[in-house]
């Protein structure tokens, strides 16, 4: 069942004469990764700020559905924000157990939560380390550890990614998808289109302030993205553009590249291929969510 956590309604913000937000609406459910997309300035940190309270909107609404009466419930909050900063001079377990405290969290449950998450992300014996004693990677961990500390149902990451690398992205990767395998509810500001078609159920995808796509991953895909075939090492003389169903090829190195309109399914157009053509390898495909992306933000549309 879809349990909604945060709906935002219809939110407008402007700075000056700058529509930063016009009229977005999104909801984020428990045990849901929802990914907001969308080019440099396309209003993504204005959407955080406003679910943070850190901004009010001009008009529209932020509603929690958690069991508070706050209207920002922050102890039910994580936020892993894209400016990152801890306090250099500190101790690993001191500013994580500092962040519990802010939530309100117990701290013996803080102390042990702390411990295995340290565990959990190749930290251990590095309770007493100084922040500035860390590398840039070995830091993020542990905001990452202090934005989840509380055990908070709502999780929202900004850019948690940069500056990782591939190991730690994928460290990072298991526990969100581990997070929200237990119900959390998380939303993910990511400019790592692979991982972002990998990991989320939904994507929100703004462009200036204005909403472009809301869907599950595979509508999207489905929508927007035509199949494409691979041969490797196949014999490019052969007329494969003289066929309707073909959009346009392409040959790049070994690589023969066959691109289908929309709604056509390749399997019936590499069943019409003669028993003599020759290829090594076959890859039915459809395009990434990378190229989807990049012909949105172009205003190129599918
Ligand atoms: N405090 C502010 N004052 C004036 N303009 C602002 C302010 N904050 C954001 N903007 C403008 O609002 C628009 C949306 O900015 P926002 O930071 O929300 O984009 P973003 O999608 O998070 O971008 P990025 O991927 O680069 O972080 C931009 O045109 C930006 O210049």
């Amino acid at each position: 069942m879809n349990e909604v956590v945060v709906d935002i309604k219809n939110v407008k913000k402007s700075f000056r004469t700058k529509k930063a937000v016009n009229d977005l609406s999104l909801s984020v459910s428990r045990g849901k990764i929802t990914g907001i997309l969308g080019p440099n300035g396309a209003g993504k940190s204005t959407m955080i700020r406003m679910l943070m309270g850190i901004m009010i909107p001009d008009s529209g609404e932020v509603i929690y559905h958690l069991d508070s009466h706050e209207k920002i419930p922050r102890s039910r909050i994580g936020f892993l924000p894209e400016e990152r900063g801890l306090y250099k001079n500190e101790k690993v377990m001191d500013v994580i157990l500092y962040l519990a405290d802010l939530k309100d969290y117990d701290k013996e449950k803080a102390k042990q939560r702390a411990l295995d998450l340290l565990v959990r992300f190749g930290l251990e014996g590095h309770e007493k380390s100084k922040i500035e004693e860390l590398s840039k990677g070995m830091a993020q961990k542990v905001q990452f550890i202090g934005a989840i500390i509380h055990e908070p149902e709502f999780l929202i990451l900004d850019e948690p990614f940069s500056g990782l690398d591939p190991v730690s992205q994928d460290v990072f990767k298991e526990e969100i998808q581990a997070l929200a395998d237990n119900g959390t509810a998380i939303l993910l500001s990511a400019h790592q289109m692979n991982i972002v078609e990998r990991l989320c159920d939904e994507i929100f995808l703004i462009h200036k302030g204005e909403k472009v796509v809301y869907d599950t991953v595979n509508n999207i895909k489905e929508q927007f993205s035509n199949y494409k075939c691979v041969l490797v090492n196949t014999d490019t003389t052969y007329p494969f553009n003289e066929d309707e169903r073909v959009e346009r090829v392409e040959v790049e190195g070994n690589q023969t590249t066959i691109h289908f309109h929309q709604d056509v399914h390749p399997l019936s157009y590499i069943r019409s291929f003669p028993d003599d053509l020759h290829w090594d390898e076959l890859h039915i495909d459809r395009k990434s969510l990378h190229d989807i992306f990049v012909s949105i933000a172009k205003g190129e549309g599918s």
